[in-house]
């Protein structure tokens, strides 16, 4: 199965809300598709979102980083040759984690059809149902109530409420929307790296002291500053999970060796796909730290192969990928099932995905 063709495309899905965090704002999920065609008339199919504001990536440094680099160095190639194939879409460029991990989930796909074989059970097989949260924009707490009041009727029983802007009202937004969803919903909360180590430490502690039972707090302050995350892990009373701060294996590595964070949030947008994901999932099992798989503003495609993935290890306890469920409508054929907070991975070969409803992708 050799590879000749690295065709790209572009996605536009409106979102059914405004998605606000303490980094940024947007109100559309902007994806670059790519295709990957063999001579043996196969396609496997691979996403990237340009997420500047955490990745550093954008829409146009995501097709250079695939256009000058990636596709010249593996067009050619045999998919059946798979390591040397996945490492040189690692090799061939440095940074542009967004660009490697939409080839890297392209060719996991052709790799599966390859063998016929699902790729969660190509990486494991663990299981074929998860459960997702869905996230609660920031804004003021009458609003965040009612956008949770909202989730709740749709379903979800886990949410992840995002912080951070305008902190002094962090802990009255955590109030109104433990007030309005009561006791035994989940809430996990988000401030994107917005708080500085004693002000998360306060702030996570008068949450706990007002009985709002916060599960796990993520990435509370700047992404660089791990002795400023372990001084949050050893000093709050709400766990932390690490998320801007682990980009790579190396950087995971590093935490947990730290104690820097209690758990990690992987995303394949961050580590460069599939092949570096499961590098973080092994460092993870050895020493016993339990993983949210996360994903960004993304559509099906991507989310769909860390659906492969946390379908896949049992190490990955946490799960976050809603991206497909805040957009208004769904373009992408095939695939994982998405029935609200229930996920069902798809058991076709590959990552199951049939292709892109007609005229929803603009081809390059
Ligand atoms: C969409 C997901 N629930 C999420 O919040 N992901 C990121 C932010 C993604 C983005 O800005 O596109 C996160 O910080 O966990
Ligand atoms: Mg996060």
């Amino acid at each position: 199965m050799k590879i000749t063709e690295v065709r790209l495309g572009k996605i536009s899905v409106p979102l059914r809300v405004p998605f606000k965090t303490a980094l940024r704002s947007v109100d559309s999920v902007e994806d670059v598709v790519v295709e990957i065609h063999t001579d043996t008339g196969h396609t496997g199919y691979g996403e990237a979102p340009p997420t500047g504001a955490i990745t550093g990536d954008t829409t146009g440094a995501i097709i250079g980083a695939i256009q000058d680099h990636i596709a010249k160095s593996i067009i050619g190639m045999d998919v059946d040759d798979f390591e040397d194939v996945l490492q040189k879409v690692q090799k061939c460029v440095v940074k542009n984690s967004s660009a490697k991990a939409a080839v890297d989930i392209a060719l996991w796909d052709l790799y599966g059809q390859l063998y016929k074989i699902p790729v969660y059970k190509l990486m494991g097989g663990a299981r074929k149902n998860i459960v997702t949260d869905i996230t609660i924009s920031v804004n003021d707490p009458e609003t965040m109530a009612a956008d949770a009041i909202n989730a709740i009727q749709r379903g979800y029983d886990c949410l992840k409420i995002k912080v951070g802007v305008n902190p002094k009202l962090d802990i009255d937004r955590l109030a109104a929307v433990r007030k309005a969803v009561g006791d035994d919903v989940c809430i996990r909360i988000d401030a994107n790296t917005a708080w500085e180590p004693k002000e998360a430490v306060r702030i996570l502690n008068g949450m706990q002291e007002k009985g709002l039972q916060i599960e796990l707090v993520e990435q509370p302050v700047k992404a660089h500053d791990l002795e400023g995350l372990k001084y949050v892990t050893e000093n709050s009373y709400v766990p932390v999970l690490a998320d801007e701060s682990v980009f790579s294996p190396e950087d995971a590595v590093k935490i947990m060796q730290m104690r820097a964070a209690d758990l990690v949030n992987i995303k394949l947008m961050k580590c460069g796909g599939l092949y570096n994901a499961l590098k973080i999932v092994s460092a993870a099992e050895v020493y016993g730290v339990e993983c949210m798989l996360g994903c960004m503003l993304e559509a099906k495609i991507s989310v769909n192969a860390a659906v492969e993935l946390a379908c896949a290890k049992k190490i990955i306890t946490k799960i976050d990928l809603d991206g497909p469920v805040l957009c208004s409508e769904d373009p992408i054929i095939g695939g994982a099932v998405f029935n609200e907070k229930n996920i069902t991975v798809s058991d076709e070969p590959g990552l199951g995905i049939k292709g892109i409803e007609p005229g929803k992708i603009q081809y390059l």
